[in-house]
C-alpha cells in the first residue's frame, strides 16, 4: 500500500489516514488478536503492516474473482467511455455522453480525454473538487479502488444467502466496500463467504438500497410452506384435542359423554354425524375433539407429517392404573410435544385409587401440578358425567396458555382427518381447517387429488357454507379419496388445483418408481444404452473416512458418454442395513472399500437385490465401474464366499505365533481357502490360512457348528471377536 506510515500512531490517527472509522480499525485489530484498548491506543509499525496486509489479502481475493469482469470493464472504458471512476464523474459522463450523441467526432474527442481520466490513479472526480484530491489519492492507493460507479439500484431481490462477492455485484458495489461495511458491523467476512438475508438487508440500508427477500415457493409442496401472518391478523382459535389411553379405560365413553352434553349451542336437536371429529361449546368457547380414540390415528397423522393435535387427554382408569398403552400414549404425545391433561376415569368405582395413578404416572414424567409438575389431573366418571365440566375447563385453560391463534382471512389450509368413497356421493372427506377459512366453491388440493367443494356439512349433519380455523368439516367434491393425514390447501381456481394435484401425483409416482427398478453393474450398460440411465447412484462405505473421500473424488471424475457417478452417501464403517435400505430406495449400488456387510445387511441386500461390490484397491473400483458403463464388464473369475468363522479365543504359542480358537458360524472353512480377517466390519487382512486343525489334528475342512484352530499365513494379529471369512475364486461362465 502506498500509505506513508509513521513508526507509531494512535488508532484514530491511523484510521483517519486510512480514511476509515476508528471502530473499523479496532474491529480488524481485535479479529487479528492484536490487543488494543480503544481509539487512543498506540499502534506500532508491525500492527499497521498487519492491517495493511489484511487489506491486501482482501483486495487480491476480490481481484482474482473479478479478473475477467475487470478485463471486460477495461475494454469498455477504452471503447465506449461509459465507465468512470466516481459517482459525480459518472453523472458528468452521462451528460457528456448525451451531448456526445451529437457528432461522432465529438464522441471520439471526449472519449480520449475521459479515457485518460479514468486511467489516472486518482479518484478526484468522486469527491468533486481539488480540496479532496489528496484524500481521494489516499483512498485510491490504499484501500478502496473504485473503478466504476454505475447507477445504483433502488431495490434488489434476494432469494437466499449469497457470497459477499455475489451480493456486491447485485448492489453494483465493489466487494471491498461491502467487506468494509461488514467490518463496521463487527463482522469479518471474505469475498467468498456467505452472508444471510438479514445481514444483506442491513447492508442494503447502509447503501441506501432496499433488499427484499423473495421466497422461492414450490406450491406443489404446500405442506412445507410456512405461514407468514401479520400478528394483527391472528385471532384465537379453538384447541384440537385427542383422547388417548389404554384399552377399556373409557376413551369412547368419554368422547360420547362430552359430545352429548355439550353440543354447539343453537344446534341442539341435530343428529350426530360421524365425520371423524366434532366440536363442542363450553362457556361460549369452542373445543374440537378428534373422534378417533387411541393413538393409532394420532401416529398415522404424525407419520404423514401432520401436526393436528394441540392437547392430549390421557384417560387412565382409576381402578386399573397405568398400563402399556398408557405409556405409549405418553411417549407419542411427548414426541409430538403435545401437552397432556390426565383424566383419572371411573372415579365412581369403589376400588378407584387415583393416588396410585398419580404415583405411577410420575415415573413416566407426567407429574401433577400439586407435586411440582406441569400436568393437570382431573378426576372424572365418563359413565355418569362427573368431573366433565372441570375437565373441559382445564382444556380451555391449557389452550389459553398455548395461545392458539390462526389467520382466518385467507384461503384455507389444513389436514384430511378421514375420507372414503360413497357410491352415491363420490368422495366424502373430513378435513380440519387449520388456517384460513374454507368455503363452498373453493378449489382445493388434498393429497394428490383436487376438486371444487360442492357442499360442506358439520358434525351435526347440517350444511354449512364456511368453516373457520379448528373446525372439522365434511366435504364433497374431491376427485378421489385422499389419505388421512394428507395436507389440503385451497388454490385460486380449479385449473390451478388440477395442475398442482397432478404435479404431486407425478412426484409420488417417481418416488415410488425409484424404489422398484434396481440397478446392478451387470445390466448397467444395457440401461445406459436404453437411455434409462444418466447417473449411476453410488453409496461408498470404507474403512476410514479418508479412503471414502479419496474414492468419492475419483469416482466423481468418471464420465462415460455423459453418464456420471453420483455419490449419494459415503462414510466409514461396515455396510449396514440402513445403507441397503438407502441403496434400495434410491436405486444405488454399494461399494465396500476394505469393509464388509454386516450379516443382516448381507441378507437384506440379497432380498432387496442391491448390488454390493467389495474392493481393496481404489483403481479396481474405478476400472470396474468404467468397464460396467462401457459394457465391458466381463470378469472371468469371481469370488464365492464359502463360510465364516468367529475367533472366540486366542492362544499365543512361541514359534507358532497366534492361534485362533474358532467356531464356524456359517458354511465351512477349507484348508486352502482364501481368507479375509474382518474386525468390526472392517477388513484388516487378506491372505491365506496357514494351518487348520480340529483339536490336534490337521483338517481339510471344518463345517458349520464345529470348532477349529486356525493360524494365518504371515499374519499373527488375530483378536477375539474377529471374523474370518473364507472364499474361493471360481471361473465364471457368462452367457
Ligand atoms: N364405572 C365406570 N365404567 C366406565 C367408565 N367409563 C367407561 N366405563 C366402562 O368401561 C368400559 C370400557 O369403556 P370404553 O369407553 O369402551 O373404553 P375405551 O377406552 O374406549 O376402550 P377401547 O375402545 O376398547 O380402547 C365400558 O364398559 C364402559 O361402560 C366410568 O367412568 N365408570
Amino acid at each position: 500500500m502506498g500509505v506513508s506510515v509513521l513508526s507509531k500512531m494512535r488508532v484514530y490517527e491511523y484510521a483517519k489516514q486510512m480514511n476509515m472509522s476508528s471502530k473499523e480499525v479496532l474491529t480488524i485489530l481485535e479479529r487479528m488478536d492484536l490487543k488494543v484498548n480503544n481509539h487512543m491506543s498506540v499502534m506500532d509499525e508491525g500492527m499497521m503492516l498487519k492491517v495493511q496486509q489484511f487489506f491486501k489479502n482482501v483486495k487480491s481475493g476480490e481481484e482474482n474473482k473479478q479478473k475477467s469482469q475487470s478485463v471486460e470493464q477495461k475494454k469498455g472504458q477504452t471503447s465506449t467511455m461509459t465507465t468512470t471512476s466516481g459517482k459525480k464523474q459518472s453523472n458528468q459522463n452521462q451528460t457528456s455522453n448525451d451531448r456526445s450523441q451529437q457528432t461522432q467526432k465529438d464522441r471520439n474527442k471526449r472519449g480520449k480525454s475521459q479515457s485518460r481520466n479514468s486511467n489516472r490513479p486518482n479518484n478526484a472526480g468522486r469527491f468533486g473538487g481539488k480540496n479532496h484530491r489528496r484524500r481521494g489519492d489516499r483512498r485510491q492507493s490504499g484501500f478502496v479502488k473504485e473503478k466504476q460507479a454505475p447507477v445504483l439500484p433502488k431495490e434488489i431481490q434476494v432469494t437466499g444467502p449469497l457470497t459477499v462477492g455475489e451480493f456486491a455485484k447485485q448492489l453494483r458495489k465493489e466487494a471491498s466496500e461491502v467487506i468494509r461495511k461488514l467490518i463496521s458491523f463487527g463482522t469479518m467476512a471474505a469475498i467468498n463467504q456467505e452472508i444471510d438475508v438479514d445481514t444483506m438487508i442491513l447492508l442494503g440500508e447502509e447503501f441506501g438500497i432496499r433488499v427484499v427477500y423473495k421466497e422461492i415457493v414450490d406450491e406443489s409442496n404446500f405442506e412445507e410452506l410456512e405461514e407468514h401472518d401479520d400478528p394483527n391478523d391472528l385471532v384465537e382459535r379453538p384447541p384440537v384435542v385427542t383422547i388417548m389411553g389404554h384399552v377399556d379405560h373409557g376413551k369412547t365413553t368419554l368422547l360420547d359423554t362430552i359430545r352429548e352434553s355439550k353440543i354447539t349451542s343453537g344446534e341442539a336437536g341435530g343428529i350426530t354425524q360421524h365425520i371423524g371429529a366434532y366440536q363442542i361449546e363450553k362457556d361460549g368457547r369452542k373445543i374440537t375433539f378428534l373422534d378417533t380414540p387411541g393413538h393409532a390415528a394420532f401416529t398415522t397423522m404424525r407419520a404423514r407429517g401432520a401436526k393436528v393435535t394441540d392437547i392430549t387427554i390421557l384417560v387412565v382408569a382409576a381402578d386399573d392404573g397405568v398400563m402399556p398403552q398408557t405409556i405409549e400414549a405418553i411417549n407419542h404425545s411427548k414426541a409430538a410435544n403435545v401437552p397432556i391433561i390426565v383424566a383419572v376415569n371411573k372415579m365412581d368405582k369403589p376400588d378407584a385409587t387415583p393416588d396410585r395413578v398419580m404415583q405411577q404416572l410420575t415415573e413416566y414424567g407426567v407429574v401433577p401440578e400439586d407435586w411440582g409438575g406441569e400436568n393437570i389431573f382431573v378426576p372424572i366418571s365418563a359413565l355418569n358425567g362427573t368431573g366433565i365440566d372441570d375437565l373441559l375447563e382445564m382444556v380451555l385453560l391449557q389452550a389459553e396458555i398455548l395461545e392458539l391463534k390462526a389467520n382466518p382471512e385467507k384461503p384455507a389450509r389444513g389436514v384430511v382427518i378421514e375420507a372414503e368413497l360413497d357410491k352415491g356421493k363420490g368422495t366424502i372427506g373430513t378435513v380440519l381447517v387449520q388456517s384460513g377459512t374454507l368455503r363452498v366453491g373453493d378449489a382445493i388440493v388434498a393429497g394428490n387429488h383436487f376438486g371444487k367443494i360442492r357442499a360442506m356439512i358439520n358434525d351435526r349433519g347440517r350444511r354449512i357454507k364456511v368453516a373457520s380455523p379448528s373446525t372439522p368439516v365434511g366435504i364433497l367434491g374431491l376427485s378421489d379419496v385422499p389419505n388421512a393425514g394428507d395436507a389440503f390447501m385451497v388454490f385460486e381456481d380449479e385449473k390451478k388445483a388440477r395442475a398442482i394435484a397432478s404435479q404431486r401425483g407425478l412426484k409420488e409416482k417417481q418416488a415410488a418408481q425409484g424404489t422398484q427398478a434396481k440397478v446392478t453393474l451387470d445390466d448397467l450398460f444395457k440401461q445406459i444404452q436404453e437411455g434409462e440411465m444418466k447417473e449411476l447412484n453410488v453409496i461408498i462405505k470404507a474403512d476410514v473416512q479418508g479412503s471414502a473421500e479419496a474414492l468419492q473424488g475419483s469416482l466423481e471424475k468418471i464420465d462415460v458418454e455423459g453418464v456420471r457417478v453420483k455419490i449419494i452417501h459415503s462414510g466409514a464403517g461396515a455396510i449396514t442395513e440402513s445403507d441397503i435400505i438407502l441403496a434400495s430406495a434410491s436405486n444405488a449400488i454399494i461399494i465396500g472399500f476394505n469393509v464388509r456387510p454386516e450379516p443382516n445387511a448381507r441378507a437384506m441386500a440379497e432380498r432387496e437385490q442391491v448390488d454390493v461390490r467389495l474392493h481393496r484397491v481404489i483403481y479396481n473400483v474405478i476400472e470396474e465401474i468404467e468397464s460396467a458403463m462401457k459394457g465391458l464388464l466381463d470378469p472371468e473369475f469371481e469370488e464365492r464366499v464359502i463360510g465364516s468363522v468367529e475367533v472366540r479365543q486366542i492362544f499365543k504359542v512361541s514359534r507358532v505365533g497366534t492361534i485362533g480358537g474358532c467356531y464356524v458360524t456359517e458354511g465351512k472353512i477349507v484348508r486352502n481357502a482364501h481368507i479375509r480377517l474382518v474386525r468390526d466390519g472392517i477388513v484388516i487382512h487378506e491372505g491365506k490360512l496357514d494351518t487348520l486343525k480340529r483339536f490336534k489334528d490337521d483338517a481339510k475342512e471344518v463345517t458349520q457348528g464345529y470348532e477349529c484352530g486356525i493360524t494365518l499365513e504371515n499374519y499373527h494379529d488375530i483378536k477375539e471377536g474377529d471374523v474370518i471369512e473364507a472364499y474361493v475364486i471360481e471361473e465364471v461362465k457368462r452367457t
